[in-house]
């Protein structure tokens, strides 16, 4: 139970900070329950008194009814009910809209503070349900468990109060019977449906990923004649969903089968009970008729709370989750802003990294200066390092030991901005929207003219293909660039990069895909744009058909490790 309390904790705390328009929402909904009642009740009583009347006049018996107060008071609590549901509704949208605002900003806001590893360690489909599913999981959880509850609870209190005043006896029988009906439909339901809820969140986040693999991979699950099987494995997991979801409507079935007969009993009992005194003549007949509608209608305040609590389970499951993320990147590093006018050059001091899923480091204790403005190669064969250390120069990762200084600070310490103001890096995994080919160039510098996009096309040598394209700059690119060869997709990126000014540049296999003539005309192009800038190129190899413009020293990384190699 703490442990639950101590995981909702942080997201309870997030409503404390929202408690005015919290408290505002419950109370709007406690008025509409209210003004329900009254209007129930009122015209029970005045249709009862009414029939009393009339037939006390038929019978040649005087009597009279004033007509205009209960009248007046229908109207107002009809009235009354339906301004009182409609504000209540624009409030608490508004404020469900707020909290998911909130949710998302927190959530949003930890992501940020993520290394690269830590955002490649998970699957999309992941952080599509923690985006999607857990947050939205977690927005219900003010309108279904926490206003409801309180609202029956006031509810009861009012009612009860109201009852006393004609039939204390009945009041308390309500009140305790009542209390007993809240604890069902609250904590009994929570419990109950409480691991079957939780597994249908698993169950749907494992269900996501099959499926998202199954439609990513289709192509290789088919030449390797695999769909059946990971059809099959789909099916398996589908059916287990369906079993526990199949409990869980049943235990919900019958928590809400024991909420009604309750009820019922208790509606019941207080009209006998309530017929017994009035038999007694200590309570007229109207207040008798009024009684049971209003115990009638406060029952209505309990129904929608067993189908929520029943799946406390489903939103205890999205909050430890989300708390994962808080507590992955509770190691945030202060962020340091790079001055103007600061001298870029870069400085590696014992720098090591090992990701946490592995024995040995990517990289083993690695030195080195780079002057500001100069150039530098990086070679390696595949899988020695370059990639990690190109992360860990941009800051994107953080080092295990030692550390790359940038402008006389660590780069992991940087601030966003300085990274996105100073630093530029051309990534061997390039990522285009799926958008036009002017839209994803603009990414980089929103306000840059056509001229200037066809000025950048022409020096990756794509202006030509370009042109000859129906839409030209408007053309789209598809989802991820699917609609470019691999060579292109890498020169748009490469295009998109020389839109930005930064002083620190760096070139994971810059000419990868692209044929030698295209190299030549980057490699020109290249260095021109690299002119006074601090740059350094990862290439596998560093040859004729690498042309890298300008380059003054070289080192080679080996397993992880640097060592400076001459300038051939
Ligand atoms: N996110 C990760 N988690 C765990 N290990 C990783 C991760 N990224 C890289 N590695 C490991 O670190 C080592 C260096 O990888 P890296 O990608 O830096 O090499 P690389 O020189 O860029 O290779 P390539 O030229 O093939 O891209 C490899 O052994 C790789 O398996």
């Amino acid at each position: 139970m703490m442990a639950i309390y101590r995981d909702f904790r942080p997201w309870l705390l997030l409503l404390v900070r929202r408690r005015r328009r919290f408290l505002v929402g419950a109370l709007l909904v406690w008025v509409t329950l209210i003004a329900g009642l009254a209007l129930l009740g009122l015209s029970g009583w005045f249709i009862t008194a009414s029939a009393l009347t009339g037939i006390a006049l038929a019978l040649g018996i005087p009597a009279r009814l004033d007509v205009y107060v209960p009248g007046g008071g229908i109207r107002f609590f009809a009235l009354m009910r339906t301004v009182a549901r409609y504000v209540e509704r624009l409030y608490n949208h508004n404020t469900v809209l707020t909290l998911l605002a909130d949710l998302r900003y927190r959530v949003f806001g930890h992501l940020t503070r993520f290394d690269d590893a830590r955002l490649h360690g998970e699957r999309a489909s992941d952080w599509l349900s923690r985006l999607t599913a857990d947050i939205d999981t977690l927005d219900n959880f003010y309108l279904r468990l926490l206003v409801p509850p309180l609202v029956a609870l006031l509810g009861v209190v009012a009612v009860s109060l109201f009852v006393a005043i004609w039939l204390p006896g009945i009041a308390l029988l309500m009140a305790v019977t009542l209390g007993l009906l809240w604890l069902v439909a609250t904590l009994l339901a929570a419990a109950w449906g409480f691991s079957h809820s939780y597994q249908q969140v698993v169950d749907q986040q494992s269900l996501r990923r099959l499926v998202v693999d199954q439609v990513q991979a289709s192509a290789e699950l088919m030449s390797y004649q695999t769909t059946q099987w990971h059809r099959t494995m789909i099916a398996t997991q589908e059916q287990q969903a369906f079993n526990n979801q199949r409990r869980l409507g049943r235990k919900a079935a019958f928590i809400n089968c024991l909420v009604s007969v309750i009820s019922g009993l208790m509606v019941v009992t207080v009209v006998w009970f309530a017929s017994l005194v009035f038999n007694q003549q200590l309570v007229t007949g109207p207040v008798l008729v009024m009684v049971a509608l209003i115990v009638l209608g406060v029952n209505e305040a309990f129904i929608a709370l067993p189908a929520s609590f029943i799946k406390l389970g489903a939103s205890y499951a999205a909050v430890r989750r989300l708390n994962a993320l808080t507590i992955d990147s509770s190691s945030a590093a202060p962020v340091v802003m790079l001055t103007e006018d600061v001298d870029l050059s870069i400085q590696v001091n014992q720098l090591s990294l090992r990701y946490s899923q592995t024995l040995e480091p990517a990289l083993r204790c690695i030195n080195f200066q780079l002057p500001a403005g100069k150039r530098a190669v990086i070679t390696g064969s595949s899988g020695a390092g370059k990639s990690s250390l190109a992360s860990v120069l941009m800051g994107r990762l953080k080092a295990t030991q030692g550390e790359a200084v940038v402008g006389g600070v660590p780069t992991w310490h940087l601030s966003v901005e300085s990274r996105a103001n100073h630093f530029a890096m051309l990534t061997q995994q390039v990522d285009l929207f799926d958008a036009s080919i002017a839209e994803n160039l603009r990414i980089a510098n929103p306000t840059a003219s056509d001229e200037k996009l066809w000025e950048v096309l022409k020096a990756v040598a794509l202006d030509g293909w370009v042109e000859q394209l129906p839409k030209g700059l408007t053309t789209a690119v598809g989802e991820k660039g699917q609609q470019l060869s691999g060579g292109q997709g890498r020169r748009v990126a490469l295009a998109r990069l020389m839109l930005c000014s930064p002083q620190v540049v760096i070139l994971d296999e810059p000419f990868a895909g692209v044929d030698a003539a295209t190299a030549n005309h980057l490699a020109a192009s290249l260095d021109q744009w690299l002119l006074n800038r601090t740059v350094i190129f990862f290439v596998h190899q560093f040859s004729s058909l690498n042309p890298l413009p300008g380059v003054e020293y070289h080192w080679h990384l080996d397993a992880g490790k640097l060592s400076q190699c001459a300038l051939k």
